[in-house]
C-alpha cells in the first residue's frame, strides 16, 4: 500500500515490526523494506519525505536524468569549502521515492574487492568481506540485454553476474563508436591502462565498459527494482510518503535505552504524529539525512548538542564524522572528432515507442580506472590510502562532445574527511554539510597525478591524427599555484557520500554501529545506508549501498 500522506495513515489500527525511515525512498531502506516483507509474518512501515517517483518522465527517461526538476532534491548547500577556495555549492540529494537511486547516474560499479574485505578489517569481522558479499551482489543484481538487444558480447564476463535479482543492469544501447573502438586500440598498446572485460569482478582498474542501472530503457530505480513489480502491492507493507521523520524518540518503560518510535510531519498539513515499531527502527536517510536525523534527537556528541539546545539522549561523538566523498575536477582536449547531438524530440518518441535509442543511456560508454604509480613522489611523503592493490585511486569519465574530448578525473581514494552538523534544534532546518574536500593534502596531489594518467592515456598512438591539442589545465606547464587554483575553482562532486555513521568493532568507542549495523548503547535501532559504510569504495556507490542492504536484511531476519 502507498499512502500520499500521514492523514491516511491510521496508526490506532495498525501496528508495524519494523519501522523505516528514509526506506521507500534510498537504496539502504527500500532493499530492507523488499526484504523482510517476503516475510508474511513482518508488518513493515516505510516512511519518505519526498513524492512518488511515478510519472516522472525526467526519472524514467535515463537520458534526461541531468533534468530531474530540484523539486525532487533536499536543496542542500555545503559550507564554504576551506580546501575549495571557500567556494559553497548546490549537493544534490534526492527527496523521492528511489532516494538517489532515482536521480543518480545509473552507473553500477561495485568497487575493488580490498574496498569490501577493508569493512571487515575495521569492523574486526571478517562476515564484511569481498567473499561473503558477493553472493548478495548476485542476489540483488539481473544482468539483462542492452536495450534493444544489441550484442555486448566481449563487453563484461557472464560469471560475476546476477540473473535473478530486482536491480536490472545492463550495457549501454549504443556502441561501439568509433570513439569506443579508438579506447579499445589504445588500450591494447598501453602499459598503464589495458582493457578490463569486466568493471565487476572484482578487480575494476583498466579500460572498462560502463554497466548502468537501466532495464529494457527505463531506469531501475530501488523505487522500479526491489520496490517494484508485486512488492508495492503486499499487504504487509505500508509506504507512506511526502512526511519526514524528525526525531526518534527513547522508550519510557525501558531501563536499557530503546529507541523505536519515530516523530513524523506531514508536509501538507504540518500535522504532527508519534509511530512505534514492535521489533526495530531502521534508519535509512542516506549520509546527510542519517546523522542529522540522530543528532536532532540528542544522538551524537553531548557537548556540541548542548551548544545547539539539543537534549543529549545518548553520548555517540562520531555522529556525523567520518564524512569522505569522491572530488572530481575536469581535463580537455581538442580532437577532429565531430559528434552529432542527439535530435532529442526523434530520441524520445523512439523511446515512448520502443524503450530504445540514445534516450537509454547517459553517452557514456567507458570508463578507465587506474592506480597511481608507486614511484609518483606523493608516496613519500603520504600512506597509500588505497585499501589495497586491487583498488584503483583514479577514475576518468570521458566524454567526445563534438570537437572536444573532456575528462572528468575523480579522486577514488581521498584522505580529506568532512562532517555533518547541525546548527539549531528545529530539525526542519537544514543539516551543515562540510566535505572537508583538499583538507589532507594527499587529495590534491592525487588529482594531479589523475590529470597525469588522463594525458598519458591521450597520448597514446591510437589518437594520432585524432587529438589536436591538450587544452588543460596542465599540472606540468602551469605554474604550481595557477593549477592549483583551477583545480580548486573546477572541481565538484561525484555525489558519493558515505561515513557519517560509521561501522565499527563491537565494543569499540569510536564508530556508530556494530557489525550487525545496531547503533552502539542502544535497543532496537539499526543504520542501513551509505552512512555506515566505513571509506568510499573505489567505485560509484550505489551498488556498495545495495550489498549492504542484501546483507542486513539477512541480519534483521536472523535476529527475529
Ligand atoms: C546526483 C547523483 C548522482 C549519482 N550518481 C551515481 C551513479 O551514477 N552511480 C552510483 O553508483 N551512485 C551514484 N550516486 C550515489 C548513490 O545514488 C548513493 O550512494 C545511494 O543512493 C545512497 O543510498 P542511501 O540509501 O544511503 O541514501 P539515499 O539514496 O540518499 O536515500 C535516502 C532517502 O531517505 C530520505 N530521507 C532522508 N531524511 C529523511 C527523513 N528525515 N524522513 C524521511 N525520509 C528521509 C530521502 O528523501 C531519501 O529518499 C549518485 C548520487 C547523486 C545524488
Amino acid at each position: 500500500r502507498v499512502l500520499e500522506d500521514l492523514e491516511q495513515l491510521d496508526s490506532a489500527k495498525q501496528s508495524y515490526d519494523f519501522v523505516i525511515v528514509g526506506g521507500p525512498s534510498g537504496i539502504g531502506g527500500s532493499t530492507v523494506a523488499s526484504r523482510l516483507s517476503e516475510n508474511p509474518r513482518f508488518n513493515v512501515l516505510l516512511i519518505e519525505a519526498g513524492p512518488t517517483n511515478e510519472g516522472v518522465i525526467d526519472i524514467a527517461v535515463p537520458g534526461f536524468f541531468r533534468n530531474i526538476s530540484s523539486t525532487y532534491s533536499w536543496g542542500h548547500v555545503t559550507t564554504p569549502q576551506i580546501g575549495l577556495n571557500n567556494r559553497s555549492f548546490p549537493y544534490n540529494q534526492a527527496r523521492v521515492l528511489g532516494g538517489c537511486s532515482s536521480h543518480n547516474g545509473m552507473v553500477y560499479t561495485r568497487g575493488s574487492s580490498d574496498d569490501f574485505d577493508l569493512w571487515g578489517k575495521v569492523s574486526e569481522d571478517r562476515s564484511w568481506s569481498w567473499k561473503t558479499l558477493f553472493p548478495y551482489f548476485l542476489r540483488n543484481e539481473k544482468l539483462v540485454p542492452p536495450p534493444g538487444g544489441r550484442d555486448a558480447s566481449g563487453q563484461y564476463d557472464p560469471q560475476y553476474h546476477g540473473t535473478r535479482g530486482l536491480t536490472l543492469v545492463s550495457l549501454p544501447w549504443g556502441g561501439p563508436t568509433d570513439f569506443d573502438r579508438l579506447a579499445i586500440k589504445n588500450a591494447e598498446q598501453n602499459k598503464e591502462i589495458k582493457f578490463n572485460l569486466d568493471v565487476n569482478s572484482g578487480k575494476p582498474s583498466g579500460l572498462v565498459w560502463v554497466q548502468s542501472t537501466i532495464g529494457n530503457g527505463e531506469r531501475c530505480s530501488a523505487a522500479v527494482g526491489v520496490l517494484g513489480g508485486q512488492v508495492k502491492e503486499r499487504p504487509n507493507l505500508t509506504i507512506l510518503l511526502n512526511t519526514q521523520v524528525t526525531r526518534v524518540l527513547p522508550s519510557k518503560e525501558s531501563r536499557q535505552l530503546d529507541i523505536r518510535t519515530v516523530e513524523i510531519i506531514s508536509f501538507s498539513s504540518g500535522n504532527k504524529t508519534t509511530v512505534t515499531a514492535n521489533k526495530e527502527l531502521i534508519v535509512s536517510a542516506g549520509a546527510f539525512g542519517t546523522p542529522h536525523l540522530l543528532l536532532n534527537s540528542g544522538i551524537g556528541d553531548k557537548k556540541e548538542l548542548e551548544d545547539v539546545k539539543v537534549k543529549s539522549i545518548h553520548h555517540l561523538p562520531d555522529v556525523g564524522k567520518g564524512l569522505s566523498d569522491h572530488l572530481a575536477f575536469q581535463v580537455s582536449w581538442s580532437a577532429n572528432g565531430v559528434v552529432r547531438p542527439v535530435d532529442t524530440v526523434a530520441a524520445f518518441e523512439e523511446w515512448q515507442t520502443n524503450r530504445t535509442g540514445p534516450l537509454t543511456e547517459t553517452g557514456v560508454h567507458q570508463l578507465m580506472f587506474s592506480r597511481i604509480t608507486p614511484d609518483a613522489p606523493l608516496f613519500k611523503e603520504h600512506r597509500d590510502p588505497a585499501a589495497g592493490p586491487n583498488s584503483p585511486h583514479i577514475e576518468i569519465v570521458v566524454l567526445s562532445v563534438g570537437p572536444r574530448i573532456l575528462a572528468s578525473v575523480g579522486l577514488l581514494t581521498p584522505k580529506s574527511r568532512g562532517t555533518v552538523k547541525i546548527a539549531s534544534n528545529n530539525p526542519l532546518d537544514k543539516p551543515l554539510i562540510d566535505l572537508g574536500y583538499l583538507t589532507h593534502p594527499f587529495d590534491l596531489l592525487a588529482l594531479k597525478e589523475g590529470a597525469r594518467i588522463a594525458k598519458r592515456w591521450f597520448e597514446g598512438s591510437a589518437y594520432e591524427g585524432y587529438i589536436t591539442g591538450f587544452l588543460g589545465p596542465d599540472p606540468d606547464t602551469l605554474p604550481e599555484k595557477e593549477f592549483d587554483n583551477a583545480l580548486k575553482a573546477g572541481a565538484g562532486t561525484w555525489w558519493h557520500p558515505v561515513g557519517t555513521a560509521s561501522i565499527s568493532p563491537k565494543g569499540a568507542k569510536h564508530g556508530v554501529v556494530d557489525p550487525e549495523l545496531k547503533v552502539k548503547g542502544v535497543k532496537g535501532l539499526r543504520v542501513v545506508n551509505a552512512s555506515a559504510i566505513p571509506y568510499v569504495p573505489t567505485a560509484h556507490t550505489q551498488a556498495a549501498v545495495y550489498v549492504l542492504a542484501e546483507r542486513a536484511s539477512d541480519l534483521i531476519r536472523a535476529s527475529w
